[in-house]
């Protein structure tokens, strides 16, 4: 695929987390394949895990515009990047890697390939130093943010939250009362709803500062984007667009890149997960032999971390459902190592009758088989859009950040499943198993299954994201008509 010679030459960056690389790939992919050049930049340990697990260098190679370059986090080699510890990164990312990206992108170590300066930059929503440094030297940026349109409106409005008296939450306040200074969540979402940065007392906890700092820089990028898609999401896209009006909805990107490239060449077909782990295939073995939507598959994304006796629970609560399940238990899942080898018997063979665990697996894969029924999630952005693109209805226990928000959308709003927030006990979990798969399945897939369709109809020629990506390229392209670099 050769790039036009005019073509414009985009800076992508996102945050190194697995659920923000895997999105922005996507979007690198759907850029190049629109003929833009196109530089990503990953932190050296995201690319070389990137390397070691994917075909990634493989899948971009038949774009010659195309080329990654790598930049530090400022973390030691051995830091956990994920669980309590993930918060850490963003102090090291404004210390170590802000200057840095500066002095690369000043001294032409970002350019192409050919040499050609950076006409935009697309950057995380998360991190605001690369508008501060894209407007000191001249290059627009437009901000990604990787997370759904009602949580960033929720963090949005932290501040008038904040000035209405709402938070912080107060001791003893009853969890379940509404909050009503988020414009149109008023009558449904209520502070158990709240992202997990706003469980605090103080509102000077740097964590949610941050959040709702970052979120609030989003008006002085050049646009926004959002992988989300308006028949899911338009009533509170509507609020956004009074901050940011340029906001692109162009998601599901998982879809809508598939649906792109499936009318292309073998070479630029080939699909793979963007994995920073091991993918384990061993499990669509074990999933052709199981029967017709029989199988609840169980995942918590790639930062959440659980105590021994919540996964305890979990098991105890998917073995005693009697439904079958396969489970992704990612090696640094649980936070306590003590006590291994002592699993109760019922757990052992409850788990060899019916249940398979691996450590990671190919996830939109395993969400697309025939014997899959249910998703219990930690309702990450990713993992609801994967699971709604395959008409999969869920079981929601949020761990943390825009989590707690997304359950409250897949089942008030969306009703595409039950939430479990704050909630990890084994008769509890047995029961909503058994909901999903039996008692209350219709009702969700009859709202599942027009949600899919709704997402494919939005990617697909006339749909509304297909219609936001060639716009945000038109966009993008004029830019580079402005510039004179
Ligand atoms: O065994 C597995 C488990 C997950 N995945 C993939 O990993 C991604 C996980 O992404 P996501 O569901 O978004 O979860 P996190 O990794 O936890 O993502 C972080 O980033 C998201 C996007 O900003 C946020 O919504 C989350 O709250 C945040 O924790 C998805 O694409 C999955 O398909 C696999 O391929 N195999
Ligand atoms: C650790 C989390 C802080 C916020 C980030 C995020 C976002 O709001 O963009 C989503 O989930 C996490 O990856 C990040």
């Amino acid at each position: 695929m050769e790039p036009e010679s005019k073509a414009p030459h985009v800076l992508i960056f996102p945050l190194p987390a697995q659920g923000h690389v895997n999105s922005m790939l996507n979007l690198a992919q759907l850029l190049s394949l629109a003929g833009l050049n196109i530089t990503f930049l990953n932190t050296n340990d995201n690319h070389n895990r990137l390397v070691l697990h994917t075909n990634i260098l493989h899948r971009f190679a038949c774009f010659p515009g195309f080329q990654f370059k790598t930049i530090q986090d400022g973390l030691p080699v051995d830091h956990p990047r994920a669980g309590d510890h993930f918060m850490e990164l963003f102090e090291s990312l404004k210390l170590v890697t802000k200057p840095i990206f500066r002095e690369m992108l000043c001294s032409g170590q970002l350019n192409s390939a050919t040499g050609q300066s950076v006409t935009c930059i697309i950057a995380d929503g998360i991190l605001s130093f690369p508008i501060d440094v894209g407007n000191e030297i001249g290059i627009p940026v437009i901000h990604f943010r990787t997370i759904s349109a009602c949580s960033f409106w929720v963090y949005f409005c932290i501040q008038d939250m904040i000035e209405a008296g709402e938070l912080p939450i107060r001791e003893n306040e009853d969890m379940d009362c509404l909050i009503r200074s988020v414009p149109g969540m008023e009558t449904f979402f209520r502070i158990r709803d709240l992202p997990s940065f706003c469980r605090v007392s103080n509102l000077a906890d740097p964590n949610l500062q941050y959040v709702s700092n970052m979120t609030r820089q989003s008006p002085r990028a050049h646009a926004l984007i959002l992988n989300t898609f308006e028949d899911l999401e338009g009533p509170v896209l509507s609020h956004i667009r009074t901050k940011c009006p340029k906001t692109y909805t162009i998601g599901p990107l998982h879809e809508i890149l598939k649906s792109k490239l499936e009318s292309k060449t073998t070479l630029l077909q080939s699909r793979s997960p963007n994995s920073l782990f091991e993918v384990d295939k061993s499990c669509m073995v074990w999933l052709d032999a199981q029967p017709l939507k029989s199988v609840i598959y169980v995942s918590f994304g790639s930062i959440t971390v659980m105590t021994k006796e919540e996964l305890m629970e979990l098991w105890y609560g998917l073995v005693n459902s009697k439904k079958r399940f396969l489970w992704a238990i990612r090696p640094d899942l649980v936070t306590q190592k003590d006590g291994e080898g002592q699993i109760p018997l019922e757990l052992v063979e409850g788990t060899k009758d019916r249940g398979y665990m691996v450590g990671w697996v190919p996830q939109e894969e395993v969400l697309a088989h025939e014997a899959v029924g249910g998703f219990l999630t930690h309702s990450g952005w990713n993992s609801t859009l994967e699971s709604i693109v395959a008409g999969v209805p869920m079981i929601c226990w949020p761990y943390f950040a825009d989590q707690q928000t997304n359950s409250r959308f897949v089942s008030e709003v969306w009703k595409l499943g039950m939430d479990m927030k704050d909630v990890c006990d084994r008769i509890m979990i047995e029961k909503m198993v058994n909901h999903l798969m039996e008692e209350t399945r219709e009702t969700f897939m009859k709202s599942v299954t027009e949600k899919a369709r709704l997402a494919k109809e939005s990617v697909s020629e006339g749909g509304s994201s297909y219609y936001n990506l060639d716009h945000l390229i038109k966009d993008i392209r004029l830019m580079s008509m402005t510039t004179t670099k």
